[in-house]
Formats: C-alpha cells, structure tokens, sequence
C-alpha cells in the first residue's frame, strides 16, 4: 500500500455554537489541513497521485473557498451584521470545529475523485482533529 499526504496551511475565522467557553466568541485560526491518500497501484511515472494534482484540487479550493473567510453555520446569528459588512463567509449547516472542517475537506477531495482516506485538521500548534474513511468508493483512483 502505498500514501500521500500534503500539508495544506490556511487562515480562517468562526466560532462555536452551544459552547461555553472562549470560542464562542470569533476568532481565528492559523490552521494546518494534513490530507492523506492511499492506493494499492502505482501510475506508469510511479506515483499514487500527482502533488501537483492534491495542489490543483484541494489547495486551490481551499484558497478560494475557506481561505482568510470567517466559517460559521448557518444558524449563526452573526451572519446578519457580517454580511452586512461584506465579510468573506463560508457557511456550513454543522458548528464549525476542527472535526467538521476535516469532513468538510475531505468530502471535497472525495467529490473530486481522489484516494483520501483521512483528513486532520490543525486548528492551533497543539491541537487537532481528524475525519477518516477506509473504504474508497468505485470511481475514486483507488476504488
Ligand atoms: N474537539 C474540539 N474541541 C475544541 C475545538 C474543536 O474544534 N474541536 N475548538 C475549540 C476552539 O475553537 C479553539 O480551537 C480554541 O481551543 P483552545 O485549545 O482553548 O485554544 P488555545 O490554543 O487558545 O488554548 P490555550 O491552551 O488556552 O492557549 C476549543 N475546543
């Protein structure tokens, strides 16, 4: 069996609901998404996957898409002001802590058909959460 991973470094905002301690006010994270992928074969150049692929799939959209952006869910009620404000949000229908943002990347890189079977995501130098699945579906590069 053979692994990839890449690290994928981003800033985000949020903060938690039904939550009582500091994080349920906004703040921010310099956070650090660990994405792992894994395969039986190898392509004809020896690779599982192409680092250039994870960048142009996962990276990207994670620059695009959650970069520098406050992450809240929907039920938030400081969405209002903030887009008021014009604030760059990414809205999701679950809190939105270190577990769910891990899923959240990882069903990206499962809608985009590549071998992932685990996510982590780094919320703070000491601290982090992780989303994992074994079984790669048919039509993933190892399925
Ligand atoms: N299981 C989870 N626990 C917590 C999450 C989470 O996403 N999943 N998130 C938070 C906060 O958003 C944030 O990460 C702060 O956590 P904390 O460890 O308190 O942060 P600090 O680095 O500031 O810790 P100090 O030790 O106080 O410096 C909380 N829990």
């Amino acid at each position: 069996m053979y692994r990839v991973t890449q690290e994928i470094d981003f800033c985000y905002g949020h903060r938690l609901l039904n939550y009582a301690g500091k994080c349920k006010h906004l703040h921010g994270h310099n956070g650090r998404a660990v994405i792992v992928l894994e395969g039986e074969q190898l392509d004809d150049r020896g690779m599982l996957i192409d680092f250039g692929d994870i960048k142009r799939e996962i990276r990207r959209w994670i620059d695009d898409t959650l970069d520098h952006r406050m992450i809240l869910c929907q039920g938030d009620p400081a969405l209002t002001a903030l887009r008021e404000l014009g604030e760059p949000l990414f809205v999701i229908d679950c809190n939105p802590t270190a577990e769910n943002i891990a899923r959240l990347i990882f069903e990206h890189a499962r809608e985009k058909r590549l071998p992932v079977i685990e996510v982590s995501l780094w919320e703070t130098p000491r601290a982090f959460a992780t989303y994992s699945q074994n079984d790669c579906p048919p039509g993933t590069a190892r399925g």
